[in-house]
């Protein structure tokens, strides 16, 4: 497609959807990107040269994201000619639509008047329906609660539908009179209370629009081991829009992923034991502080999601580093953006927080496979915050921290990704170690104990290469690794194998562990069988999820995620044996 201000860079090629829904990345992906309004600049700037640095890190050049600018907003409305279809012209859906990923900086809406918001017409649009906002706590990161790290919540904010769709006419209009002599005149309506100066907005929620949310909301749940998918809602009050969204939610888990009712329902159990359940959205937004750990996956309608979002983000740092994806998952299109807007007083001061925008970046290459440059995000802002060099945000809330610059901040990440993280701690070594096995397991064609074992390797191997962990480190933990995972191919060998249920089997790598075994089934069940000595854990070691139990005295540890195994607590011998 030939574009009139858009350059399609030389050396890129499409990435492109598969015909089993498998992206097919080339090395030299045409990745397009908004810059932004206002601090959105700022921002972009430091993090593509952030994203650069990761993948050129991650692959020693092999691969390399080809930037293709495309245009709205401020920027594009002086480019294409100050008229309104100038505000997010034509080639710029065209592009989107064509290059299947993109990623951008926030777009800026005038209050009560003006354009419609670029961010909602480009969701819209392209059919975007799913918005996806995890919140997850960053060790070091100054929150406003005492126990930030019991939220990690992942919120399915449905992105095409709502109060969100834009129908809405002004008070005092023709459109408004016409609409109001309608619901009055034809719909039997007495409520309108100042029919004379009100203005109307339209809600429209649909079975479909929320089927697809809540389906992917819950195969989001089955593919990450997640405990539950909770239905976030207000249909208490808005009975047929967002009771509609509730009920439908329930529909899909029962009729698309076989859930039963527990105790007569509504709550329901999927087969692998997550449990959809439902919440009022105003007590939602109090239960979320209150009692962060019962909530895990959460689905819920646009205008919810775009507050639960803000709010949530609060308790983990606050919008500066709360990321976001908009996803169609049939088609593939997604543009990745942070949660928070412009911050039009910060702009071009190169001050604010662009870890929002990194870490949708990190988003981005994690959905296009490339997770080796997606982890070195992640460890060079673990690296830059621990370290206590942090933007003006964090910094007015951290004793003894370093303020930096949007620029420096972006510095900072790049110097902190393949460090040796010597503060991480063992357990989540351990859990990533688990999930690289697991993933480069799925990527190979062969499905044998043997390419296990290489899998394990090259994940030891490319973890200890990104600065995960020192070489030492490694072995020790792909010894522990290699323990749990013979142990494991055992008991599926003798037992039944839902015993490795991921959602039964608890957290971590645990739940990487099983997801290999269910998937690879037999073949791996014919790893080598080992004596029970060298199966056994020992005090000090870190292990998966499970039961130990005491070779003494038969005391029974039970270890809901990875931990360090500690002496038994009533005879202090040091040797025990795991079940599940
Ligand atoms: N997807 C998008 O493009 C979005 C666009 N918008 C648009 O953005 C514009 C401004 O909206 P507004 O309501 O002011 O919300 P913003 O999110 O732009 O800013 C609100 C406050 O959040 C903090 N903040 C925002 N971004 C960062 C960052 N990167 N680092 C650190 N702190 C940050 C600042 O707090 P403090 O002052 O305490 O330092 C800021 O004043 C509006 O036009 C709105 O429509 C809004 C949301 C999403
Ligand atoms: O489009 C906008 O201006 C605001 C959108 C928003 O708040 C969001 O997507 O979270
Ligand atoms: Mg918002």
């Amino acid at each position: 497609m030939a574009f009139d201000k858009i350059c399609v860079p030389e050396n890129g090629e499409k990435i492109t959807m598969g015909k089993e829904g498998k992206l097919n990345v080339p090395d030299q992906p045409i990745v397009t990107f908004i810059e932004g309004d206002g601090t959105g600049r700022d921002i972009w700037r430091a993090s593509q040269r952030v994203l650069d640095a990761a993948v050129e890190k991650a692959y020693a050049g092999r691969r390399k994201i080809a930037w293709m600018e495309v245009f709205a907003g401020e920027k594009s409305w002086n480019m294409y000619g100050q008229d309104d279809d100038a505000w997010l012209p034509q080639e710029t859906l065209d592009a989107f639509s064509e290059y299947l990923i993109g990623i951008k900086g926030p777009l800026t809406t005038p209050i009560g008047g003006g354009i419609s918001s670029l961010n909602v017409a480009l969701r819209q649009k392209l059919d975007l329906y799913t918005c996806l906002r995890p919140v997850k706590y960053f060790e070091g990161v100054p929150s406003p609660v005492k126990r930030p790290e019991d939220v990690d919540m992942v919120i399915f904010r449905e992105n095409s539908e709502d109060i969100y769709a834009g129908i809405e006419w002004a008070a005092g209009s023709d459109e408004v009179k016409k609409v109001i002599a309608f619901l009055q005149d034809e719909m039997g309506v007495t409520k309108i209370r100042f029919p004379e100066s009100s203005g109307i907005g339209v809600k429209p929620v649909s079975q479909e629009g929320t089927a697809r949310l809540v389906r992917a909301a819950i195969q989001y749940a089955i593919d990450n081991n997640r405990d539950s998918v909770t239905l976030v809602h207000k249909g208490n009050i808005m009975k047929f829009t967002e009771g509609g969204f509730r009920n439908w939610g329930y529909e899909v888990a029962k009729n698309e992923f076989g859930a039963v009712e527990i105790d007569g329902g509504p709550w329901c159990q999927l087969p692998n034991g997550i449990v959809v359940k439902d919440a009022i959205a105003d007590i939602a937004l109090q239960q979320v502080l209150t009692r962060a750990t019962e909530f895990d996956v959460i689905a819920t309608l646009n205008l919810n999601g775009d507050y639960l979002s803000d709010a949530l983000a609060a308790q983990v740092g606050g919008i500066g580093i709360a990321p976001g994806a908009n996803i169609n998952y049939t088609s593939g299109h997604a543009i990745f953006e942070a949660t928070h807007g412009t911050a039009p007083k910060y702009a071009d001061k190169d001050m604010v927080n662009p870890s929002s925008v990194l870490l949708s970046g990190e988003m981005m290459l994690r959905y296009m496979g490339w997770s080796e440059a997606a982890d070195l995000i992640l460890q060079g802002i673990n690296g830059a915050i621990v370290a206590k060099t942090v933007t003006y945000d964090f910094h007015r809330l951290m004793e003894g921290a370093t303020k930096l610059s949007t620029s420096e901040f972006g510095d900072a990440v790049i110097s902190h990704m393949g460090a040796s993280s010597e503060k991480a701690k063992p357990e989540d070594q351990y859990d990533e170690l688990a999930e690289r096995f697991k993933e480069l397991f799925e990527a190979g064609a062969e499905k044998s104990s043997e390419f296990a074992q290489i899998a394990m390797e090259k994940a030891r191997q490319q973890l200890t290469a990104a600065g995960a962990f020192s070489e030492e480190q490694g072995k020790n933990l792909k010894r522990f690794l290699e323990r749990d995972f013979t142990q494991m191919a055992n008991v599926m060998r003798d037992e039944a194998k839902e015993k490795f249920n991921p959602s039964r089997v608890g957290a971590g790598a645990m739940s990487s562990l099983s997801t290999l075994l269910n998937m690879a089934g037999s073949a791996l069940s014919s790893i080598a069988e080992r004596t029970q000595k060298a199966i056994s854990c020992r005090s000090g070691e870190i292990t998966s999820a499970g039961t130990l139990t005491c070779n003494a005295c038969g005391h029974d540890l039970h270890f809901k995620k990875t931990g360090r195994v500690p002496p038994c607590p009533t005879c202090h011998a040091t040797e025990f044996r795991k079940s599940y």
